[in-house]
């Protein structure tokens, strides 16, 4: 890529490191705090640091501690910081070394008696590190260690290392979901069509400059996240209920499908998203702001979508923060509310009707687990298998249970896609 960032940039970049790492911000919070009054170029190069030194912060931290005779001490916090970054900027945005080992060195002050120890490190960086991180085994360091377990413990060491290799890639691929007419739009965009329907073009400029996003043909929406609501088939004239809807992509997709939406989220803000994504698109929805515990209506829906908070780690690809963020403890939490919105979604099925219940987590308490415990609560749900090879996805894509389960390296050779987990439940 070949980026000098300029100073403020860099400045920047440590700071929202910081935000992330030492007080547990989401990255897109922390590039606001840090970054939001610099202007888009500088912002953008915040950005492509602070994901470069996420992503690759576990293989980045693997060679620092071989390059340094002793660990820095807690008060050489900065100093890590700095070297974290300044390896992201040397290694994977190939930014020129003069530039990165002096203004990295600057960041921390002309006082800092951690100084000589960046400079020494950064330059080792620039002398070896391209070569031993280019190594196949380096890319398993990327994982934090509690996904990296847990993953290989329930797909193997084949499946993690392909995972891993498709959160390696630091440009990933921009999917977009089209009203109509994939093929022209792939070909206007100079994308390509996946099996699954999307239309997958490389990561460049703004969205908003790009052709069609103005007059409405298409929405930003990763490949695997359409997959849940194609599992009702035809939606033409019947009614749907989205229990977490904002911000609308599955929304979108139903209302486009001619579906007759009612959108409930609990974050007005995020509501008011999914309604200007609408207006864009020209769809309608009905939109209500509630905590779908509390949700009343007398009505019941021929389809409701349970699209359910989660750990989202199945969305490393495009938020390489969340691994450093969560943890074991967080997955279990979440679990209870996800009973409660499911027990409160079922209420709302038609007869006859479709519950479609799907997280963006790859943890089995977020996916599997909910919908046995869910089916062996509810007698009058039993599930409706899930067909791969129906949706463009190899047949490991579904379970011997019939649900869905994509991982970040299904579609690998062309960029890879979302973990998702999607479970299709009809009301007898
Ligand atoms: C995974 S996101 C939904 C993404 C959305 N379905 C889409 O495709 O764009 C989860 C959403 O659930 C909402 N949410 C979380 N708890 C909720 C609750 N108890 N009631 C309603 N919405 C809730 C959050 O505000 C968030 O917008």
């Amino acid at each position: 890529m070949g980026l000098s960032p300029p100073p403020p940039a860099r400045a920047a970049a440590l700071d929202t490191l910081r935000r992330v790492l030492d007080r547990g911000q989401p990255l897109d919070e922390a590039l606001t705090s840090a970054a939001g009054r610099l202007e888009d170029r500088e912002r953008r190069f915040v950005r492509a640091i602070a994901l470069a030194s996420l992503r690759h912060k576990g293989s980045i931290e693997h060679l620092i501690a071989r390059y340094l005779s002793r660990p820095l001490p807690k008060s050489g916090r900065d100093a890590h910081l700095a070297l974290l970054a300044g390896a992201a900027q040397l290694l994977f945005l190939g930014s020129p070394a003069h530039a990165v080992v002096n203004e990295q060195v600057n960041l921390l002050g002309q006082r800092s008696k951690f100084r000589g120890v960046v400079n020494a490190v950064l330059r080792r960086f620039d002398r070896d590190g391209r070569r031993e991180i280019g190594q196949p085994e380096a890319r398993s360091h990327d994982l934090p260690d509690w996904l990296a377990r847990r993953w290989r413990a329930r797909f193997g060491e084949d499946t993690l290392s392909a995972i891993a290799g498709v959160l390696w890639q630091d440009a990933v691929p921009l999917d977009l979901t089209v009203k109509s007419d994939p093929d022209g739009w792939a070909a206007r965009l100079g994308g390509e069509v996946l099996p699954t329907g999307s239309v997958r073009i490389a990561t460049g400029g703004p969205v908003p400059d790009l052709e069609g996003f103005d007059e409405g043909r298409w929405w930003v929406q990763d490949a695997a996240a359409t997959l849940p609501v194609r599992l009702f088939g035809d939606l033409s004239g019947r009614s749907l209920l989205d229990a977490c809807a904002a911000p609308g992509g599955k929304t979108a997709q139903a209302a486009a499908g001619g579906a007759r939406v009612t959108a409930v989220d609990r974050s007005p803000k995020r509501l008011q998203t999914l309604q200007s994504n609408l207006d864009r698109l020209e769809l309608e929805a009905e939109t209500v702001a509630a905590d779908f515990r509390n949700f009343d209506r007398e009505e019941v829906f021929d389809a409701v979508l349970l699209d359910a908070p989660c750990t989202a780690t199945g969305t490393l690809r495009r938020h390489p923060d969340i691994g450093w963020l969560r943890g074991e403890a967080d997955v279990a939490a979440l679990s209870g509310a996800q009973d409660e919105l499911l027990d409160r979604a079922a209420g709302f099925v038609a007869p006859g009707g479709t519950l479609v219940y799907c997280t963006c987590s790859m943890e089995p308490e977020e996916g599997e687990t909910r919908i046995a415990a869910f089916l062996a609560r509810h007698e009058g749900f039993r599930r409706a298998p899930v067909d791969a090879a129906a949706l463009g996805l190899p047949s490991d894509a579904a379970t011997a249970e019939g649900d869905l389960r994509t991982l970040p390296s299904h579609l690998g050779e062309r960029g890879g896609m979302d973990g998702f987990f999607a479970a299709r439940l009809v009301h007898a």
